[in-house]
């Protein structure tokens, strides 16, 4: 039996995430913590992004507020597939009991560096090389094509030749865009993939796409949960998957996936805090079968984990 309690919180980021998705400029979460019979702590996130097809925050916090003060492993390992923020959160909390993560160790691990959208990544990636990233993800599919094309070919002819740059749309590209952008970026080898080019609902387009272009394609929100993982391999996706622990699901259940199909797998961000961080991070150590960068590079809120975090953050809610 574990004592359960959670606390929701809301940081700002530092700055808007611009996607096709929208502006997004709040990161609302809920911590949990699960106390065991030795008085030992397990420290939990829960960080949904609906527009991603898993649950609202609220919907998180009304299974929250309805579960009882003490809480058993059936509880945890029967969440709902509705609910795979909630799933993530749980057992990341009951892992965290047995593994006792710290937050002063880096995974050894290369990571990715998301640059702001538009002109400013042109001044942004300078630092970020200086702090050692060689991969890069800039956003498309925001503005118009020919004004995107201009910031990118900019950026190509600045970034060194080993640097290696992601392009994601998130599925806001038309068909015959996303044919240009392939065909534009056939032969520049610093372009590692392009991610989720067509919305979820054109899969079948963007398997024929990928059989007609060399540029590699990444499946984001298509792959978002453990049911889309399995249904695109199903349907013979073979190309990259972007894992997103916080918001995928069952973490023992991603561990079987991936060892079952042996996918291709880029783990990514969904913005949470350093606690939802370790535990996707072990995920991405264990799992990462192609060692790709991690798009966990860069931190978007005001305040980082300090001396005794997530102590501090629970006793400021
Ligand atoms: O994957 C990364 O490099 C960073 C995380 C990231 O890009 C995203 C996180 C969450 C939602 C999206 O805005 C975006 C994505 O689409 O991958
Ligand atoms: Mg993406």
């Amino acid at each position: 039996m574990y004592e359960f309690s959670f606390h929701p919180i809301s940081q700002k980021f530092t700055r808007p995430v611009i996607t096709n998705h929208g502006v997004w400029d709040v990161r609302h979460s809920i911590i949990i913590r699960l106390i065991n019979q030795q008085g030992k702590v397990g420290w939990g996130e829960i960080s949904p992004i609906s527009w991603f097809g898993s649950e609202t925050t609220q919907q998180a916090l009304d299974f929250c507020h309805q579960l009882p003060r003490e809480i058993n492993e059936e509880i945890i390992f029967t969440i709902p597939d509705e609910l795979p923020a909630c799933q993530f959160g749980f057992e990341s909390a009951q892992e965290w009991l047995i593994q006792q993560y710290d937050f002063s160790t880096q995974p050894n691990l290369t990571y990715s560096g998301l640059l702001p959208a538009g002109e400013t990544a042109l001044q942004q990636w300078q630092s970020l090389w200086a702090q050692g990233y060689r991969t890069f993800k800039c956003k498309i599919g925001v503005s118009d094509l020919e004004t995107e094309w201009k910031v990118f070919t900019s950026l190509i002819q600045e970034l060194p030749n080993t640097a290696k740059l992601r392009l994601d749309a998130n599925g806001g590209l038309s068909y015959s865009e996303s044919q240009c952008w392939l065909e534009r970026c056939e032969n520049i080898q610093q372009i590692e993939f392009i991610e989720q080019p067509l919305s979820v609902d054109k899969f079948a387009e963007m398997q024929k796409l990928s059989q007609l272009y060399s540029c590699p394609i990444a499946l984001d929100e298509s792959v978002a949960n453990l049911r889309q993982i399995e249904t695109c391999y199903q349907q013979g996706w073979r190309g990259i998957f972007v894992i997103k622990p916080g918001i995928v699901g069952s973490p023992s259940q991603l561990r079987k996936i991936c060892q079952k199909y042996q996918i291709d797998t880029v783990f990514s961000s969904v913005f949470e805090t350093e606690i939802g961080r370790v535990s996707s991070l072990q995920l991405a150590t264990e799992l990462s079968a192609n060692h790709r960068a991690v798009g966990f590079g860069i931190n978007l809120f005001f305040t980082s984990s300090g001396e005794n975090w997530p102590q501090t953050l629970w006793h400021n809610c």
